[in-house]
């Protein structure tokens, strides 16, 4: 036998030995394993080459380029011959979906049992339910698929394999899922995103989660995601926002009526944005506001730290970029985080007028210019369906190019206390629902509170150090109001009787609902003692917070000429239907 032959029976099994000096019994013995088709062939090519006048060396290339074609002939058959019967999925970490799917993985009890597993607290949306559910329900945590490890799992009755690719760049980092699932049926994949869908929005409609950008990396590490979840928790009720008739319940319909007309901008080509700056005192609830809103729309919270170390126009613009779909972007303090040179123009000094909001250290890092923010609200790559909440203390501060209707729409002055606001912080204070459940055990606890002489060791001690006109500095070990750990729940009746009396008490206007607030929290067990001590807040020197926005509506339209100054943008008003007072 030659070496043409011998080797010719080598190239055509790859499973059989490489060794091209071995008997050719040995290599036939072999080769009856590879089937007798296999066999046949070889045979018929042996015999066709036998005859061949051409040299044994011209002969080996002709064979090792028939089997190599054979071979590939061979894979592509393969390959969509797998295709046929295997539906497959690629869905991308930039998707949407990439994340209802990776919920839905995640909670499969399979990836408990594999012996590779993650926990990628990157993705904490999904880490953060885990978390929450162990913390309440003493749950298992879950974890995700490993990237490039294949499971394989049921869905329906189908079988499914699953894959997550880590695909880098030069300069980005994302991921790719691939579900494999053995069918010719699509339905299957609509049921697989619909269930994920399902769960993943449950899950969040229950929620809303803070973002924070850290432009994909932790530590030394790259990730995929450039926001990171913080907190996943239940939104605040928009009934515990005290604010003026009429305030919250425009915000709301206004942000639904956006989110409901896709369409209506799409047909105008006018960019599907939409943004709100709530401006007023601190502690005034604007931050409140948004939460709450946040979680009656269903929506997660974005922040946008201006003022966040080394963060320049370009990071600004990718933070703004990366945004999903629908959200909430919030900027606060954005006066704050803007250069001096900006503020300076219009107020000056007013980086240090914001209560504990100076400008200190911050102007060192901040490289974000005017025309990089307003560039990142609504440049050409600026996301649609977003919904940009900016907050800030001295609106007047800001630059009408910041203000114009397309950035902040729509501008809300949230008011130091009215007294409809005093009022109804006191009644949410001493009124519970458990009142009229058991009105006599409560009557008597208030009864037995109430008659008791002014003991409440926080009120006492807070008040005794924020009021006295002769306090030195020196002698304070704190300021503010300690917080009393005992409460006390009135009938609805007496809580409204000393909410009026203590609303009475309270100058309008004079005081931010953190201070009330604080105030109150000092006399939870004794709200007569409130009412009967207001005047010790009244004269408190604490009080003397400066408004510094406009005293003028609450509600101003968005070229209103309090935007301190002229802009030479033309203004366009969005949305015909604002209600503007
Ligand atoms: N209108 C309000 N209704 C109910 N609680 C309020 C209201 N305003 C403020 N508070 C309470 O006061 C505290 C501070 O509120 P919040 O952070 O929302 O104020 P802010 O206006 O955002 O302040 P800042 O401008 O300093 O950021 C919170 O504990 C909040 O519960």
């Amino acid at each position: 036998m030659s070496t043409t032959q011998s080797a010719l029976s080598t190239l055509f099994s790859p499973n059989l030995s490489m060794n091209t000096t071995a008997p050719v019994e040995h290599n036939r013995t072999a080769m009856s394993h590879s089937g007798a088709s296999g066999s046949e062939l070889l045979s018929l090519l042996y015999g066709l080459l036998s005859l061949s006048p051409l040299p044994d060396w011209l002969n080996w290339m002709i064979f090792s380029s028939l089997v190599d074609s054979f071979r590939h002939l061979l894979s592509r058959y393969w390959t969509s011959l797998e295709n046929s019967l295997w539906l497959t999925v690629t869905v991308d970490s930039g998707d949407e979906s990439y994340r209802w799917l990776m919920y839905w993985f995640s909670r499969r009890t399979n990836w408990g049992k594999s012996n590779n597993i993650e926990v990628n607290t990157r993705h904490s949306w999904v880490y953060d339910i885990c978390r929450r559910e162990q913390e309440e329900q003493s749950a298992q945590i879950k974890y995700q698929p490993i990237a490039d490890q294949v499971y394989t799992l049921w869905y329906h009755g189908r079988y499914m394999k699953v894959s997550r690719k880590i695909i880098k760049s030069d300069h980005s980092e994302s991921a790719q899922l691939k579900i494999r699932i053995l069918s010719r049926d699509h339905s299957i994949v609509d049921s697989l995103l619909k269930d994920a869908r399902k769960l993943f929005r449950g899950e969040q409609d229950r929620t809303t989660s803070i973002y924070v950008w850290d432009g994909g990396r932790m530590g030394a590490f790259i990730h995929t995601d450039p926001w990171r979840c913080i907190a996943s928790r239940q939104g605040r009720r928009l009934q515990t926002v005290i604010l003026d008739h009429g305030i919250k319940e425009m915000l709301l319909t206004d942000c639904k009526n956006f989110l409901n007309s896709k369409q209506w901008y799409a047909d105008r080509g006018i960019p599907f944005r939409r943004g709100y700056l709530l401006y007023g005192a601190p502690g005034s609830g604007k931050t409140s506001l948004i939460q709450a809103l946040a979680g009656e729309l269903g929506l997660d919270i974005y922040i946008i730290t201006l003022s966040r170390a080394g963060l320049d126009d370009c990071d600004l613009s990718s933070m703004m970029t990366s945004l999903p779909g629908k959200c909430i972007a919030l900027i606060e303090d954005i006066d704050a985080a803007l250069p001096q040179t900006v503020l300076n123009r219009i107020v000056p000094n007013a980086g240090t007028q914001s209560e504990g909001k100076t400008q200190s250290g911050q102007e060192r890092s901040c490289q974000i210019t005017l025309s990089g923010l307003l560039n990142a609200l609504d440049g050409i790559g600026a996301p649609e369906g977003r919904i940009l909440f900016a907050t800030t203390n001295h609106s007047t501060a800001l630059d009408a190019a910041l203000c114009r209707p397309g950035r902040l729409d729509l501008h809300v002055d949230i008011k130091l206390a009215s007294k409809f606001q005093i009022r109804e912080l006191f009644k949410s204070f001493y009124h519970a629902y458990s009142a009229e459940d058991e009105p006599t055990r409560r009557e008597d606890d208030r009864k037995e509170l109430d008659s008791a002489p002014f003991t409440s060791p926080g009120a006492d001690s807070a008040i005794e150090c924020l009021s006295s006109d002769s306090d030195t500095q020196q002698d304070r070990v704190f300021s503010g109001f300690l917080h009393s750990t005992e409460e006390s729940v009135l009938t609805k009746e007496d809580a409204s009787i000393l909410a009026e009396e203590f609303a009475q008490a309270v100058p309008e206007r004079s005081f931010s609902m953190a201070v009330i607030q604080g105030f109150l929290m000092a006399y939870k067990s004794t709200p007569r003692s409130a009412v009967a001590e207001v005047s010790r807040l009244v004269d408190l020197k604490l009080a003397r917070i400066e408004m510094t926005g406009p005293t003028s509506p609450n509600i101003r339209e968005a070229h209103s000429p309090s935007c301190a100054a002229e802009s030479t943008e033309t203004a366009t008003t969005q949305s015909p239907d604002v209600q503007v007072e």
